[in-house]
């Protein structure tokens, strides 16, 4: 059972008229690793500063096992953060770095030189200790950043979108190294980052922001099958939002009719009910490419018209009625067996099961 550590309850920020977060309320449970993810400027780091003590809520309450913090500033916190930057005292030593927080809480220069050796090791900067930052490079950087903050051995740790500076070689490698540090630790990870990726990848649970306000919490895997409005599966990608208007009742579910015709959903949804508007939300990978015709009840003629290639997947993007456009993402190997190449005629079609519905 999850137990929560810290929460944030109808937190704003303000700066005079203009709102940096509007009404965020959350629970963020012990040992979870949580991303705040959303476009640029939806508040994101604000929220993050305000847990660590740099900003102060303008309304609503932060608690940390239950206790007020938001009038306790930030060196009295156990909250360390990483920065984007590093954030790294260009004057000081890596050694001293990695001590400092250990020398502002008074722990006497052997056992405090001992401790941070220890985390210069498990870090693997052991090496650069008399060296300073400007002599490293930035994926050295990250790990004295990190070391300086887990030296003091917090419950929780606060990154800021913590690979953003790093080649995208070395961001897939830290990524790693971050899971990993985090399950070693077992403590609690709470990291900022626009990135889908990354926020997928790394988080047990990933909270998607917009305009200062949570649109949705969830697992990684929950939120990519069931954005929970049209903000969150236009934000996430991949999906095909087709607006049209349920009917009535069909042979395998709700009956859609759409810019591409008239399809089928099997609905689990009680709310949306015949005789309404409803966006109708398929999964990229859900779709599937046809050379021939079979006769199904969600099947569409279409173009295609681009292949996006990112490793190995693709996503094919087509053309079908009234210039309606779907994309379909596949295995490499899939492709192949089709040989699809823009101008190809073919069917796109998905299981009546995969499609869900959104409020327009
Ligand atoms: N000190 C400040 N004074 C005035 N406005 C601010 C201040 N700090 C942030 N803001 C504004 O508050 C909003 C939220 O900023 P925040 O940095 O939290 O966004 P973000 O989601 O982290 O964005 P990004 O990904 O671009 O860093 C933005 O519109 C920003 O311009």
């Amino acid at each position: 059972m999850s137990v929560t550590m810290i929460e944030l309850d109808g937190v704003a920020k303000h700066y005079d008229a203009h709102v940096a977060v509007a009404d965020v309320t959350l629970g963020i449970h012990k040992g979870e690793f949580i991303a705040l993810m959303g476009p640029s400027g939806c508040g994101k780091t604000t929220t993050l500063r305000m847990i660590a003590g740099l900003d102060q809520p303008s309304a609503g309450e932060i608690r940390m096992w239950g206790r007020r913090l938001n009038d306790d500033p930030a060196w009295e916190r156990d909250t360390p953060l990483v920065w984007q930057s590093y954030a790294l005292f260009p004057f000081l030593s890596v050694q001293k770095n990695v001590e400092f927080g250990l020398k502002q809480r008074g722990m006497p220069a052997g056992p405090r030189a001992a401790k941070a050796r220890e985390w210069m090791e498990r870090m693997g900067i052991g090496a650069f200790a008399d060296r300073s930052p400007s002599q490293l490079s930035g994926g050295q950087r990250q790990r004295v950043a990190l070391a300086r903050a887990l030296a003091t051995e917090p419950e929780i740790l606060l990154l800021d979108e913590p690979l953003s500076a790093l080649d995208p070689h070395l961001k897939v490698k830290m990524q790693a190294e971050l899971v990993r540090l985090h399950r070693e630790l077992g403590i609690t990870f709470v990291c900022v980052t626009h990135s889908h990726s990354e926020a997928f990848a790394m988080a047990d649970r990933v909270v998607i922001m917009n305009e200062g306000r949570v649109q949705q919490v969830g697992a990684p895997r929950d939120i990519y099958r069931r954005a929970g409005n049209r903000f969150v599966a236009e934000f996430i990608g991949g999906n095909n939002i087709i607006p049209g208007n349920i009917i009535g009742h069909g042979a395998d579910g709700l009956a859609f009719s759409s810019p591409l015709g008239a399809l089928s959903v099997a609905s689990s949804q009680p709310e949306f009910a015949p005789g309404g508007e409803a966006l109708l939300v398929i999964s990229a990978d859900n779709i599937t490419i046809a050379a021939r015709e079979a006769g199904l009840s969600n099947e569409v003629a279409a173009e295609v018209t681009t292949l996006d290639f990112a490793g190995s997947s693709v996503t094919v993007f087509l053309e079908a009625a009234g210039g309606t456009e779907l994309r379909a993402q596949m295995p490499l190997r899939d492709l192949e067996t089709l040989s699809l190449a823009p101008g190809a005629r073919v069917f796109a079609r998905w299981a009546a099961a995969d499609g869900y519905f959104l409020r327009p």
